[in-house]
């Protein structure tokens, strides 16, 4: 156990089993929530989208705007919550910066997968590929419609509990949006054992039509990235110049 963090007593509920997609409610605090939403305010930039050749731009497919964050004792706890939910063996090297996303009125994210295609994103540096995702709803106004996250091809569950997590008035056509509830986060993996990606969890970010949503990507690569990509890359830099 993480010394100073929070307990994290949080329950579990499993989604589906192939592709595996866990539903984890209360993954954050009430303060790492707000201490999320305080400390990026002002740091939003216009979300990047990389193309199939591995180039970076900034694309009418991505509305939204994000920021990566830099490694801090709050951060680093909910790293290694992530971490630790994916069992001992995944170090923490193979953890991109945690990715914090929002969206005003209109903003989205059309269909797209988390794992790339192109091997310049793939690369050694980077660690491979994207092994696992979680998306979480950091934060969401109280007049927020629209703004889920849609999985067309995964099936719609049919216990009614699940309709406070996912929009059950979805048309069953449309396969599953998971709502914006503010600290749950939905977990998913997102390659086959063979490393090729998982067609099953494409995703979109479906429009905000009222109010705003705070969302963050936790993204676990297949080995470590390069200590420059990391979220605690400066500190190391420091650390090896000791
Ligand atoms: O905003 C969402 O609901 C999903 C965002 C997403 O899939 C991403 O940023 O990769
Ligand atoms: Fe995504």
């Amino acid at each position: 156990k993480d010394s100073g963090c929070p307990d994290h007593a949080y329950k579990v509920l499993l989604f589906s089993q192939d592709p595996l997609v866990i539903y984890i409610p209360n993954f954050l605090t009430a303060e790492e929530a707000d201490y999320l939403e305080r400390t990026t305010k002002s740091k939003f930039t216009k979300s990047e989208v990389a193309d199939s050749h591995g180039h970076q731009l900034n694309a009418s497919t991505r509305t939204s705007r994000s920021t990566s964050l830099a490694s801090d004792p709050i951060i680093r706890c909910i790293e290694s919550r992530a971490l630790s939910f994916q069992g001992f063996d995944t170090p923490r090297s193979h953890l991109e910066p945690l990715q914090l996303v929002t969206y005003g009125l209109g903003e989205e994210y059309h269909a797209h997968t988390d794992w790339f295609e192109a091997a310049s994103q793939t690369s050694d540096a980077y660690g491979g590929n994207r092994q696992s995702s979680f998306f979480v709803y950091v934060a969401a106004s109280s007049d927020i419609t629209g703004g889920g996250t849609n999985f067309p091809l995964l099936d719609a569950p049919v216990d009614e509990r699940w309709c406070k997590f996912v929009n059950c008035d979805e048309p069953w056509e449309a396969g599953v949006t998971f709502r914006p509830v503010p600290r749950n986060a939905v977990f998913w993996v997102n390659l086959l054992k063979d490393g090729r990606g998982d067609k099953r969890v494409v995703h979109a970010g479906l429009p905000v039509t009222s109010g705003t949503k705070l969302g963050m990507n936790i993204w676990t690569r297949e080995r470590a990235l390069h200590q420059t990509f990391r979220s605690d890359g400066a500190d190391d830099e420091a650390f090896s110049e000791l």
